[in-house]
């Protein structure tokens, strides 16, 4: 990131505050290298010229869908273009073709239903909201067009949104090459989407950031006839934290597994005697 080396007095910029981050204010005198700044807080900061970064006077006020739209590509001008998104609730922003997605840490239905996936099948990207069934409906495209396997990388650290933003690319996935499933059984793309809450219960758990964490990585794969139709899948897993099994420091929580069956009816369980003792387990 490079700060601005010109700073003329009046200029609206951005310094790095203790409390919020990025603080905007106006340069009120330049002396050399040195900058002082009148901030929105009211405080006034000297600060090194290297360290003033300059702010859009003209950014629109709730923010634009495509970082490269910014004028200014560096880190408060992004962090302030994702905070006024989120503020109403647009939680999803493009940078090009790459989608950010900001965990709202509550349900928004009404982004994810059958109407909205409508919508997006076969719609450019850009030309509707930021979403990622925009980035999954992208990938089908290409597929069917050009002939070639499509990867999607979802990334971000712990309690970002990946299992949620992956559960979504799924969903569109399947709804898009969903068929009939003969004489009653249960479709590939519904076995893959079922697939979910079985992996999150032996490979999720409760840690200090994150209430369902994977504690693994995935790779799912999902394969299409030539006709655009699912033919079947695969789910790939790595590096399970398995030492989370006997040893689970507090208040974290050992896999999601172990509580469904102690939740499970008692006589349930009691169909194999090595479940007699099972609830006086110290694990549990
Ligand atoms: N798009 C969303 N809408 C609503 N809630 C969300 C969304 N994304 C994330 N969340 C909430 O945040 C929680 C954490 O998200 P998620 O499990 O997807 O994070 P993660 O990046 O996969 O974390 P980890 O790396 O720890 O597995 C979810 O359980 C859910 O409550």
């Amino acid at each position: 990131m490079v700060a601005q080396s010109n700073l003329a007095i009046g200029s609206h910029v951005w310094v790095e505050d203790p409390e919020a981050t990025w603080i905007d204010g106006e340069v009120e005198e330049v002396n050399n290298e040195d900058i002082k700044i009148n901030c929105t807080s009211g405080r006034t900061v000297v600060v090194k010229a290297s360290n003033v970064y300059p702010k859009d006077p003209e950014f629109p006020s709730c923010g634009v869908d495509d970082m490269t739209r910014l004028a200014y590509l560096h880190e408060p001008g992004v962090l302030q273009n994702l905070r006024c998104r989120y503020d109403i609730n647009e939680i999803y922003t493009y940078t090009g073709n790459i989608l950010i997605a900001v965990n709202p840490f509550r349900r928004l239905p009404h982004l994810y239903d059958n109407h909205m996936m409508e919508q997006y099948k076969g719609a450019a990207i850009g030309e509707l909201s930021p979403h990622p069934f925009a980035i999954a409906d992208a990938a089908y495209r290409l597929m069917i067009n050009e002939g070639i396997s499509q990867s999607i990388l979802v990334s971000g650290e712990s309690g970002a949104g990946k299992t949620e933003s992956t559960k979504m690319l799924m969903r569109y996935l399947a709804y898009m090459g969903g068929k009939a499933a003969a004489d009653g059984r249960r479709s590939v793309e519904q076995q893959v989407l079922e697939s979910n809450p079985v992996l999150e219960a032996f490979g999720n758990a409760k840690t200090v950031r994150n209430n369902n964490s994977s504690r693994f990585g995935k790779f799912v794969e999902i394969q299409f006839n030539e006709r655009g139709k699912i033919s079947g899948a695969a789910i790939r897993t790595y590096l399970l934290e398995r030492s989370r099994v006997c040893q689970v420091s507090d208040p974290e929580r050992n896999y999601h597994c172990f509580y469904m069956l102690c939740a499970a009816p008692q006589e349930a369980l009691l169909v194999d005697e090595s479940f007699r003792e099972f609830f006086h387990f110290k694990l549990l």
